[in-house]
């Protein structure tokens, strides 16, 4: 059965011109977890999420949530909270006046507005023209704004752009608390790195259609090849130890050793019981990101030609 608050899409296809924007996509996001929505550049996330929200018309498919179309929703904003344009608040309003004209138009309490200005970190500027705003503040008045409706289904549109790394922090937490009340939530992202701070669930788009839609842990353990870098001041001990047990270390030019398959977890122990003294030692963390760009390489490669318009 199909929970009341999943975002379900079907067969979903957009095309502008010869562009297949979105082709053939089908995905089900479902409430209680962060789905991370990723992507190259024109992959297709930002249409998808116009068409789940009625703002385009789909040339044939389904985007419906719990069970129902958006445009056929009684008060959309207290049932998704959806930010696609940082840009979208008007300039001359303070961020105050801006969320309490969105509050009035959809029943909302007024008090509501205080309480998200406050939850995104906004309120000593609340009293500010929006057109004063950076980038990273348009961008938390955007999220306070989809909060507003206190809705069970969030689609947020590269929510951390503009943000500072403290933002950065602010934002997973945010993210991992509103699926952690039961919320569905949809979040898009160029950055793999990024979307495994926080995503539990994995939808990769390229060129309009689906190329993965996965359990991020499942991602990981089936993409990609555990890999650990090792340094130490006994070089030789150290490559015979790990060639004994089956691995193929390399070693770089700064005198770290590179080791494919293999887990700290597993190099410490070993290097420990040998009584080889370890003076650094971590996994690689490029090898998702890495991962990502394999999987989404050709579908890249495709929007690099010129198309014809
Ligand atoms: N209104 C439009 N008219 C014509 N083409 C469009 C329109 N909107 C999107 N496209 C095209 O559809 C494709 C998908 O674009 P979309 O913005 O959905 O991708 P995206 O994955 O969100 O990319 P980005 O990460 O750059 O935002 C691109 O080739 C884009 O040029």
């Amino acid at each position: 059965m199909t929970a009341a608050t999943a975002i379900e899409v079907r067969d979903l296809t957009k095309v502008y011109g010869k562009v297949r924007a979105v082709d053939s996509v089908t995905f089900t996001v479902e409430p209680g977890r962060v789905t991370g929505f990723l992507g190259p550049n024109g992959a297709g996330k930002s249409t998808t999420m116009r068409l789940v929200l009625g703002l385009d018309r789909p040339t044939s498919g389904t985007a419906t949530i719990g069970g129902r179309p958006y445009a056929t929703l009684t008060e959309p904003l207290r049932q998704v909270g959806a930010l696609l344009d940082a840009g979208a608040a008007h300039g001359s309003r303070t961020a105050r006046g801006h969320l309490a004209a969105l509050a009035a138009s959809n029943r909302i309490p007024d008090r509501r507005v205080a309480e998200v200005l406050e939850m995104t970190g906004i309120a000593k500027a609340a009293d500010r023209r929006v057109k004063t705003f950076s980038l990273g503040m348009r961008q938390r008045l955007g999220i306070a704004a989809a909060l507003l409706g206190d809705p069970p289904v969030l689609m947020l549109d590269e929510p951390s752009n503009g943000l500072d790394p403290e933002g950065i922090i602010w934002i997973r937490e945010l993210l991992r608390q509103l699926a952690g009340e039961g919320r569905t939530v949809l979040v898009s992202s160029h950055l793999m790195g990024e979307t495994a701070a926080f995503a539990e669930h994995l939808i990769v788009l390229g060129r309009g259609q689906v190329l993965a839609d996965t359990p991020m842990k499942d991602f990981i353990a089936s993409r990609v090849r555990p890999r650990v870098r090792v340094r130490t001041s006994e070089d030789e001990r150290l490559r015979a130890l790990l060639k004994e047990h089956g691995y193929d270390p390399v070693r770089s030019d700064d005198g770290r050793w590179h080791v494919d398959d293999a887990e700290v977890d597993a190099i410490g122990p070993l290097a420990a019981r040998a009584g080889i003294p370890i003076l650094e030692l971590a996994a690689e963390e490029a090898t998702l990101e890495q991962a990502y760009l394999d999987l989404t390489a050709s579908a890249t490669e495709f929007t690099a030609v010129p198309q014809e318009a």
